[in-house]
């Protein structure tokens, strides 16, 4: 049985943290991670391939906050676990994912469970419950992760264990107890400080606001950014597009598998908004904006159509959708818009006229 979540401190009115100069810093020094032509696909019975990722890529800095976001069902969690090494099976990987000069997608499960998993990567899980050991308590799971990762024995694995569960927002009185006895709130939390105790250079956060209350979001969302602000690299996997823009650098926007817009955070939430069309339709669903939900389905990542596969929901369509977009100018798209464009009758080529130089912004693609 659960026991409900205990009362947290009122955290008080938090300033968002999020600035434009990291993103900008974050370009100018080496990255912490390199993906370059990511793709994942699990082989299933009957000879059936799911493609879950295809040809992802983008660079991740020190310092900066890259969210991931995109419709259930379109693969960020499974590039994500591509990154640890933690793929069941069936699964196929193609491309490489640099980090510390070991590509994670080629390395043995020793050196990922040695030197990647924890130290190099830490992980805040999208299942909380399943990741906790159900047989000790969130203390004893906290010191001894220290005491693996440090090396440290006395009264350090105590101090950095209280520590940890303080930065995420964990409450001290609740530490001696066993994950059965944690809402999934504090599940969450146990997870986040279970991730935060290595201060891994790269930390990969999978839906970590899940089951928290707007107050807890923001504060869990604000620890996460302040590990990026000391010099780490924050991989953001999220749906809370509120949590993305309160503490993202950057967005990468996916759709079946692709990342079809990797933008300025500043950019995707500001006037000038994304460029894809399924990603201003994500923005024009929240019920803060338009609340106008995207209209059909995303596509079986085992059955894709061919070329784009938004062109079937795409107010935008042609004939030229047919064939896949390639991924320029941190786009995916043959049709995009721009924040002056509004008519979808307009012809591409008069589009491209006015679209402002972009030349500065990253191609993703090596
Ligand atoms: N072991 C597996 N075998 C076959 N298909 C799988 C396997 N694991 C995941 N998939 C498929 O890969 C696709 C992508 O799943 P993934 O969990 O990455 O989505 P997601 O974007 O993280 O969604 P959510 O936001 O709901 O977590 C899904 O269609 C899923 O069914």
């Amino acid at each position: 049985m659960t026991t409900p979540a205990p009362p947290v401190p009122p955290t008080g009115p938090v300033e968002p943290v999020v600035s434009v100069e990291p993103a900008l810093l974050a370009r100018s020094v080496p990255p912490v991670l390199s993906v370059r032509g990511l793709g994942v696909r699990f082989r299933m019975r009957g000879g059936r391939h799911i493609a879950a990722v295809t040809d992802a890529g983008f660079d991740l800095a020190a310092g900066e906050c890259l969210a991931l976001v995109g419709e259930s069902g379109c693969g960020k969690s499974v590039l994500a676990s591509a990154l640890l090494g933690l793929l069941p099976g069936n699964a196929q990987t193609t491309g490489s994912a640099v980090l510390d000069g070991i590509d994670l997608l080629a390395a043995d499960e020793r050196t990922l469970a040695r030197t990647v998993r924890g130290r190099r990567v830490g992980l805040v899980p999208q299942s909380p419950a399943a990741h906790l050991t159900p047989v000790r308590t969130v203390r004893a799971q906290l010191e001894e992760t220290v005491r693996e990762l440090t090396g440290t024995r006395g009264r350090e694995p105590h101090r950095a264990a209280e520590a940890a569960a303080d930065r995420a927002a964990f409450p001290a009185g609740h530490l001696d107890r066993y994950p059965h006895e944690l809402s999934g709130g504090l599940a969450q939390r146990a997870a986040t400080a279970l991730a935060l105790i290595g201060d891994a250079p790269l930390l990969l956060a999978d839906e970590p606001t899940t089951g928290l209350d707007r107050d807890l979001v923001d504060r869990t969302a604000d620890e996460l950014r302040r590990h990026a602000d000391e010099g780490r690299a924050l991989l953001l996997i999220t749906h809370d597009l509120a949590a993305a823009e309160r503490i993202a650098d950057r967005v990468a926007v996916m759709y079946a598998g692709r990342i079809v817009e990797l933008t300025d955070a500043q950019r995707f939430f500001g006037e000038r908004g994304p460029r894809h069309p399924y990603a201003r339709g994500l923005l024009d669903a929240l019920p803060e904006r338009a609340f106008t939900p995207i209209p059909g389905l995303p596509p079986e990542l085992g059955e894709l159509p061919a070329g784009c596969a938004f062109a079937p929901r795409c107010p935008r369509a042609t004939d030229l959708c047919a064939t896949t977009p390639p991924f320029t100018d941190g786009l995916a798209c043959h049709h995009p818009r721009e924040s002056t464009d509004e008519s979808p009758e307009e012809s591409p080529e008069e589009r491209s006229d006015e679209r402002p130089d972009e030349s500065a912004e990253e191609t993703v693609r090596a």
